[in-house]
């Protein structure tokens, strides 16, 4: 008879709290990115001094390998694609295909406004030049992330993209094959055999790499990681631009008794199996479905492959069941909470979404669990994760974009609207400002025109 799982309860229930008590009291604070910050900040200074000599000693001390080249050959990208198991190809072609249908319906295009007669505004969206793509290999593999960084990157325009991954022991020093056969499916030819920490940084930095070939540093980084990966990122943005932390993975159910125990305990021991750092939150006003929860999960943890990590994630302080007195309050839990991942299994589950304001991604009903997400929904998966959703997006189209704003006035919508700015310039005290647009018309008339400019 296995030991009873039971995810630690707080009970909300006849508790009036406001969002900040609230935040303080749900099950969070597995991930504390600061308290790596000084283990992973030599890391990133070593690089910036040293380049891929010091990134291929963090390779040896963390992967236990070295890469000989960091840049992995052009031949081994083909041989892994060649030598591909024929389901998993077939696997990754449809989440492709469906990923690039979606992604493709996100892209922006240019629009002009016109202002006033002769004056215009215009949005570009450019793309990002150089971007590094980070695709995590420490507990798992992980090519369905290729698709999900590269999908959007390309659909977006990127010139230039390379994909950087842990070099794997048992693979001579190179990625796991099927991430460098996932990056060759898709079209992509620089993949960086670097991994954690010393990966973003060698992003960021550049260098030489051991057979003298120039690694060009990147103008973005994206993709999801481990805590020493998102604390890597946290140091060099400003350096790079980064996309939202996506770090160690989270999924919050809000489910009434109307959920399936089974499901339930299912996807959150799912999403457990990340990472000994990976939240797993129930959040109901059913006590019955919390203890039918536990009892499911209990089941299931005995016979799941990665039953200790798994185990360790759920007992962690980031794991929990919330009980709120209805579906309403459960509501503002999860919009405080703000999970990576959000499941909605209540009765009029479709509904119940249409109210949620802060996740990642959105879940619903009992027949879209986050599984799906992960690989096959045509959705991203490289989402905002401790909290971060509630001011940041997923990975799409639009981080990989630019918008310029592209000016245009005739000199008769300029001088139209010249005394504002002239107003509002010194109204701020800057009356250079002002002077740059009055002088403009005192050339012209041939001397100081006698209006307010
Ligand atoms: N939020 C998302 O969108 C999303 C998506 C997929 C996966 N994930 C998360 O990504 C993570 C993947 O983690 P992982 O560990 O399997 O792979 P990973 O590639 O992120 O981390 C493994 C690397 O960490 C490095 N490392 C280990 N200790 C280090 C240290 N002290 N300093 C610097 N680097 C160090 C190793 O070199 C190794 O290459 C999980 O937390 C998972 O939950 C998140
Ligand atoms: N659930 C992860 C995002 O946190 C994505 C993933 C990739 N493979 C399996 N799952
Ligand atoms: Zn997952």
């Amino acid at each position: 008879m296995p030991a009873r799982t039971q995810l630690a309860r707080v009970d909300l229930r006849g508790r009036t709290t406001t969002t900040a008590e609230l935040r303080a009291a749900l099950p969070r604070g597995g991930v504390d990115v600061d308290s790596v910050l000084h283990q992973v900040r030599p890391v990133v200074e070593a690089i910036r001094d040293r380049g891929v000599e010091a990134a291929n000693e963090f390779s040896e001390k963390f992967d236990g390998v070295a890469p000989t080249t960091v840049r992995v050959p052009a031949d081994q990208l083909q041989r892994a694609l060649d030598e591909l198991d024929p389901a998993i190809r077939a696997a990754l072609e449809v989440a492709i295909e469906r990923t690039r249908l979606v992604h493709a319906d996100q892209r922006r295009t240019d629009r002009t406004t016109q202002v006033v007669p002769g004056g215009t505004v215009t949005e570009r969206w450019i793309p990002v030049a150089r971007v590094g793509l980070y695709v995590p290999g420490g507990n798992a593999v992980y090519p369905s992330s290729v698709v999900m960084n590269v999908v959007p990157a390309q659909t977006a325009g990127v010139d230039s993209l390379v994909v950087a991954s842990p070099p794997q022991a048992q693979f001579g020093g190179l990625p796991h094959p099927t991430i460098l056969a996932a990056a060759k499916l898709l079209g992509v030819d620089e993949v960086w055999a670097v991994g954690g920490a010393q990966a973003v940084a060698l992003l960021t930095y550049g260098g030489t790499d051991t057979d003298s070939a120039e690694l060009e540093p990147v103008d973005l980084i994206t993709g999801p990681g481990n805590i020493y990966v998102t604390a890597a990122k946290r140091l060099c943005r400003g350096l790079v631009g980064i996309d939202a932390e996506a770090g160690p993975t989270e999924i919050a159910i809000l489910a009434d008794a109307t959920a399936d125990p089974v499901h339930v305990a299912a996807d959150l021991i799912s999403q457990a199996e990340h990472d000994v750092l990976a939240a797993s939150v129930l959040v109901t006003d059913s006590v019955e479905l919390a203890d039918a929860v536990d009892d499911a999960l209990t089941a299931q943890l005995d016979v799941t492959k990665h039953q200790e990590r798994v185990a360790t994630a759920l007992s962690g302080r980031q794991s929990g069941t919330v009980l709120v007195p209805n579906i309403d309050e459960g509501l503002r839990v999860v919009n405080a909470y703000a999970a990576e991942h959000l499941e909605i299994q209540t009765a009029d589950a479709s509904a119940v979404a249409a109210r949620v304001t802060s996740a990642g991604a959105v879940f619903v009903g009992p027949w879209s669990p986050v599984s799906l997400g992960d690989y096959c929904a045509g959705s991203n998966h490289v989402l905002p994760t401790a909290g971060c959703a509630r001011h940041s997006s997923g990975l799409s189209v639009q981080t990989f974009l630019r918008g310029i704003h592209v000016v245009d006035y005739s000199e008769a919508a300029l001088d139209e609207v010249a005394g504002h700015v002239v107003t509002l310039a010194n109204a701020e005290d800057l009356p250079a400002h002002g002077e740059a647009v009055r002088l403009r018309f005192e050339s012209l008339a041939g001397g100081p025109r006698q209006d307010q400019r």
